[in-house]
């Protein structure tokens, strides 16, 4: 089997109709984006106060694992600002002149989301700082003896970037962010009324146990649980159920290798090659990417932060260890012990 068939609870998207089935299910505005209590908190007195000073919000970096809801949170900051959206991400903007024209079509107060930021281009990024601090652009037309220096003023803006690896942002970036909000996993409650809300979009009742288990296997990402329940749901029709139930749920997430901890196939691919190649560790990113054929830039922003958080384990300063609850949940014997 390829890494790429276990993609059941990979954050990240999967194909247009996926893509598509998470602009339906987006929210639009904070009460209706479930969970992440702090960072809606702290966002809604910041858009007041902008809103209020009838100033430009503050430019807001959003970073946290795939799936998480980064995307939606800026649509949704944009929506309760009233004002437009302009995105893009990283790698689309290749030029300098390309960040030019996105930022001098952005009217006052406007919004640009840009995706995956700590992929920007270096010359790119140079010209973001004057463009975020002072709301201008230096920009040089021409070549040879006919170069000359463009001074644009831009209109007041939010720049909003994403990035799933905050630690690739360079400091200088970094520190133009006034607002700096750091996503977290979601708990169990809060991903069974994600699962509940989105089951209403979809028009399919779910039992509330049902629900439940979903939101326990889905590695606290929304995208997670929204997938698994499209998954869940086609068990249920195929058996004629007009209420999911537990039994099919259950049933549905061991044909879809989902393990009771929601640990998916490469997540147990990862800690059973830490144990078995490398006695538990420590192992380094590198070999650890090249023994499961998984790049490191995945398993650095989507496998490990949820291993970590769930304590299978552990990272230290020669690398990252496996902790016992890891032999555990693969049925292995804990070396030591009888
Ligand atoms: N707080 C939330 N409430 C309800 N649904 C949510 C919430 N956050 C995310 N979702 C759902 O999860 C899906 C994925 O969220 P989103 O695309 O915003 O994640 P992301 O953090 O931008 O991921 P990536 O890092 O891969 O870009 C959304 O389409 C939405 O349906
Ligand atoms: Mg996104």
């Amino acid at each position: 089997m390829t890494p790429k068939d276990d993609s059941v609870t990979s954050g990240e998207v999967e194909n247009a109709s996926e893509e598509q089935m998470e602009l339906t299910l987006r929210p639009q505005s904070l009460s209706q984006y479930l969970g992440q209590e702090r960072v809606k908190k702290e966002m809604a007195i910041y858009i007041k106060a902008a809103k209020q000073r009838d100033e430009a919000l503050d430019h807001v970096l959003l970073y946290g694992p795939p799936g998480l809801g980064k995307t939606t949170l800026a649509f949704v900051i944009a929506n309760e600002l009233e004002v437009n959206l302009k995105s893009t991400s990283g790698p689309a903007i290749e030029k300098a002149g390309d960040l030019v024209a996105l930022l001098s079509d952005l009217d006052p107060g406007d919004v640009l989301f840009i995706d995956e930021i700590h992929r920007l281009a270096k010359p790119v990024e140079e010209v973001l700082y004057s463009a975020m601090e002072d709301y201008y652009i230096d920009i040089v037309i021409g070549e040879g003896q006919t170069t000359h220096a463009v001074h644009v003023p831009l209109p007041p803006f939010t720049l909003i970037g994403a990035t799933t690896l905050a630690g690739q942002l360079s400091a200088p970036l970094r520190d133009r962010f006034g607002i700096v909000e750091h996503m977290q996993y979601y708990t169990v409650k809060e991903l069974k009324e994600i699962v509940e809300r989105s089951s209403e979009v979809f028009h399919t009742k779910i039992a509330p146990e049902a629900a439940i288990e979903l939101a326990r296997r889905s590695r606290g990402t929304p995208r997670v649980a929204n997938r698994l329940l499209k998954r869940v749901r086609d068990f249920a029709e195929v058996k004629g159920e007009d209420t999911i139930s537990l039994a099919t749920t259950t049933y549905a997430l061991k044909q879809l290798q989902v393990d009771d901890e929601g640990l998916d196939l490469t997540d147990r691919r990862i800690l059973r090659t830490m144990i078995e190649g490398y006695r538990g560790g420590p192992v380094g990113i590198r070999t650890l990417a090249a023994n499961i054929g998984e790049d490191i830039e995945t398993i650095e922003s989507l496998y490990e932060p949820y291993l970590l958080q769930q304590g299978f384990i552990l990272l230290t300063p020669r690398g990252r260890v496996v902790t016992e609850k890891a032999y555990l949940q693969l049925g292995l014997p804990i070396p030591g012990k009888k």
